[in-house]
């Protein structure tokens, strides 16, 4: 509950101004009841006055204002903490644990976020905050003035209390049950749908949609069948809650006539004071389950926040202009038992290029994905600029370097936001870049130019056109460590000639690592690392390699088959 207590801890004015008025609320409310049997009785005994009246309107006048004032911070709060909670996972998102994050389902965690914020939510305001401005209070200031008027009256009520405690926790064991059912399967449909969504052409040509609505269908069911049942077990509880304060209300007008001993102002207010009372505990009661199955979704909401967060973004050395001076040593990582990289030694020198290259899943993008700090190594170590890596803060680091990565290079947003981000830079100068990454072209068709919206993954371009947005980047960063994964894989052989040409112009005094599979790009470079099952087997300018390695010369002819 540490993150809710946060958000309290940020909004502490607006919490206890809407505290107090709730407070003040429940004593306006309780305190006009009784008032009200002052009247009927004076008017009885022919004692009302004007001014009796008067103090009267004024209460209920008071009231409806101080309602209407509690508005402001009750919505302020309400939609505040639910869409903060929102945030907070965007937060999260930001400091995430690079190995948990790749775990992370996209259609399930969106769930899980909604489900927890609107729990979170539930669990502040509508219980917690209910709880102490209202309910509390109600049922304090309403047992005194019953107590002014009937100790016997007021004991009853309290033994009413026990009786409705004990169906609440009977029905809580059942409910909680079916909450859990709720959300997995919440979860369970929303993966199916961002799922579909995202996948919508494996999916279509595959035939697998009947098959994915068949999942979704059993899911929604399931949805379906436990909400109603959860409700009909809530509404069943206010039935019985109702027939408790019926019998009370009856209790008290038997109890006034055979004794005698309450007057008509006290009979008519105790029945107003008896919702008073129990009113704030039908209330209470459908709130404590609802929190109580809140809890459920906020936890599963927490474990989220909760995940590991990769400290050295933060943590550690600031590093400030970075030369480029690379080197690992020994260094190795694991995925599960899985080695991925073995005792791996290698040094890169300041303004030096070096092409990675190997076969598939030889652990390439391993090693680099280790260089930018997103995988921590289980051995070994790294050298930036005699920094050693893990002692050195990411967030830092990040100013100096520029990383393609092979995955999604470009984002749902505009083409000037997928190469500048927020920056505020001219048109023409980004054209210009548009211009060297063979883009020019593409621009020029486009309606609304820089501020075209790419859509998901920049889906409104083709492969290469995504390589080469993602390539324009490199112009606006003054990064001296340039590391490309495959970033030029989805060109055409011309096109990729070309723009190796231009990066080789900008790059040519910065350090570079550059990944590629199709070695034809390389050529040119002086040294040239071949990887197999994470180690080095093999390393040299392309001639050399071709007629000295083995391994070399049968990627490239195999490459050359295809
Ligand atoms: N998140 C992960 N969990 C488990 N294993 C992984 C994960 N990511 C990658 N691997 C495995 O690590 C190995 C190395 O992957 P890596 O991406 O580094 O290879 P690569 O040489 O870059 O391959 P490619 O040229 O195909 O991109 C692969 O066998 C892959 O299956």
């Amino acid at each position: 509950m540490k993150h809710l207590k946060k958000l309290m801890k940020n909004n502490k004015l607006m919490v206890s101004s809407y505290l107090f008025l709730g407070i003040v609320l429940a004593f306006l409310n309780n305190y006009s009841a009784t008032y009200f049997q002052k009247l009927i009785d004076k008017f009885n005994d022919g004692s009302l006055s004007i001014g009796l009246i008067a103090i009267y309107g004024t209460l209920l006048i008071l009231l409806s204002v101080l309602s209407y004032v509690d508005e402001y911070p009750g919505r302020k709060l309400e939609h505040g903490i639910y869409l903060n909670l929102k945030l907070m996972a965007l937060h999260k998102i930001n400091k995430i644990d690079y190995l948990v994050y790749q775990t992370i389902g996209t259609g399930k965690l969106i769930q899980r976020i909604e489900n927890g914020a609107a729990a979170g939510k539930g669990i502040l305001f509508d219980f917690a905050f209910t709880l102490v401005r209202d309910i509390i209070p109600s049922i304090i200031f309403s047992m005194i003035f019953i107590l002014t008027i009937n100790k016997m009256v007021m004991l009853t009520i309290l033994a009413g209390y026990i009786v409705v405690f004990t169906i609440t926790n009977l029905l809580l064991k059942v409910l909680y049950r079916i909450k859990e059912r709720i959300l997995t399967n919440e979860e369970k449909l929303n993966h199916f749908l961002v799922r579909g969504f995202m996948e919508m052409v494996i999916f279509r040509l595959n035939k697998r949609f009947n098959d994915e609505l068949k999942k979704a269908r059993e899911a929604k069911d399931e949805i379906v069948t436990a909400k109603v049942k959860m409700t009909l077990i809530h509404e069943a509880f206010f039935a019985i809650f109702a027939l408790l304060i019926i019998f009370v209300k009856i209790a008290i007008i038997m109890f006034g006539w055979i004794t005698g001993s309450l007057s008509i102002g006290a009979i008519v207010a105790l029945i107003s004071l008896v919702d008073h009372a129990y009113t704030p505990i039908a209330i209470f009661n459908v709130l404590f389950v609802q929190y109580k199955l809140d809890k459920t979704a906020f936890k599963r909401y927490e474990e989220f926040l909760d995940s590991p967060d990769d400290k050295q973004l933060t943590h550690g050395t600031p590093v400030s202009l970075i030369n480029g001076n690379i080197s690992f040593h020994q260094l190795r990582f694991n995925y599960g038992n899985r080695t991925i990289v073995k005792n791996l030694n290698l040094s890169i020198k300041k303004g030096e290029s070096v092409a990675f290259v190997g076969e598939s899943g030889s652990g390439k993008s391993t090693i680099v994905k280790l260089l930018v700090g997103l995988l921590k190594p289980d051995g070994g170590e790294i050298l930036v600029d005699g920094y050693s890596f893990s002692s050195i803060s990411l967030n830092s680091y990040y100013d100096q370097i520029a990383y393609v990565p092979q995955e999604s290079p470009v984002f749902d947003g505009t083409l000037r936001e997928n190469i500048v981000f927020d920056r505020v830079v001219e048109d023409k100068k980004i054209i210009k870049i548009l211009n060297k990454v063979g883009l020019n072209e593409l621009y020029h068709k486009l309606e609304k130019g820089l501020d075209t919206e790419l859509g998901e993954r920049g889906q409104a371009l083709s492969g290469g056109e995504r390589q080469r947005l993602a390539l324009a980047r490199l112009w606006f960063s003054d990064a001296k460590l340039i590391i490309l994964d495959e970033a030029t894989s989805a060109m055409d052989n011309l096109t990729e000639e070309s723009v190796m040409a231009q990066l080789a112009e900008l790059l040519h005094d910065k350090t570079v690592i550059v990944i590629a599979h199709r070695l034809n790009i390389i050529r040119n470079f002086k040294r040239i690392i071949a990887f197999k099952n994470g180690e080095i087997i093999g390393q040299g300018d392309f001639p050399t390699l071709l007629e000295t390695n083995p391994y070399f010369h049968e990627l490239y002819y195999a490459h050359l088959r295809k």
